[in-house]
């Protein structure tokens, strides 16, 4: 018999792929997509390598070598911004998602640095979730990672906590520090619950150190959340 935590597990489980399938049929022939990390976004490029195999073309940047890597398994042909500066559409988890604003907290899965490129270089960004990571305001659920520089990461942790977070340097499973794609630390910052998160943001873009932060302000185009009840589509007004 399935432990209640299992049970949770199934329920997200299916409300993320049943989002996954409403975001991956937002893909149309010849568009520059980019391609998120992350579970939801696992299944999203599932469901887009099966586009594929029946005839779809587009071609995608991704946000993370397990994603590329996921993609090119699947057959799916990607291109980098030397060659396609702008993304028609975006497609990307989130780990909290701000009901009024859609603002958003990213980066558990590590790679919220290329995420937030491939998010400001698209026309449409668009987010799946399940019903779990919608708040009403920010940092509920989760600390906010911030990517940092290896060199001196002692120093920007000790900045960050001045701006009332207490931090926590994220380890691997063998206890080593994660190291992202692009080759730095994370700092996973708690800041509580929080009245200002474009205020946190903008002060934490001023520390020295800090490559950048798991805060997406302004940059969601919609979101799509999935609950019992299906897929609901919210869109920033
Ligand atoms: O920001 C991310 C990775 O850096 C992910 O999008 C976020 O962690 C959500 O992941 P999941 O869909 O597995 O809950």
């Amino acid at each position: 018999m399935a432990s209640g935590n299992g049970v949770m597990t199934d329920q997200a489980d299916r409300q993320k792929q049943a989002v996954a399938v409403a975001a991956a049929a937002l893909v149309e022939n010849g568009m520059v997509v980019g391609l998120g990390t992350g579970s939801t976004a696992a299944y999203m490029i599932e469901v887009l390598g099966q586009r594929w195999a029946e005839g779809l073309r587009f071609v995608g940047i991704p946000t993370s070598e397990r994603s590329a890597e996921q993609a090119r398994a699947l057959g799916i042909e990607l291109v980098t911004f030397a060659t396609h500066p702008v993304i028609d559409l975006a497609i990307d988890g989130a780990d909290e998602v701000e009901r009024g604003t859609l603002d958003l907290i990213k980066g558990l899965g590590g790679a919220l640095f290329r995420e937030k490129i491939v998010a400001a270089a698209a026309k449409r960004f668009v987010v799946v979730a399940d019903a779990s990571k919608l708040v009403d305001h920010l940092g509920t659920r989760t600390a906010v990672p911030v990517e940092v520089t290896p060199f001196g990461w002692e120093r920007t942790a000790y900045q960050i906590e001045a701006l009332g977070a207490t931090t926590v340097p994220r380890r691997d499973r063998t206890g080593s520090f994660f190291v992202t794609d692009g080759g730095n630390y994370i700092l996973d910052s708690n800041f509580g619950v929080m009245d200002d998160p474009p205020r946190v943001a903008r002060e934490l873009r001023e520390v020295v150190g800090v490559v950048e932060s798991g805060f997406f302000i302004g940059r969601t185009s919609e979101v799509l959340i999935a609950g019992a009840d299906g897929v609901t589509r919210m869109v920033r007004s």
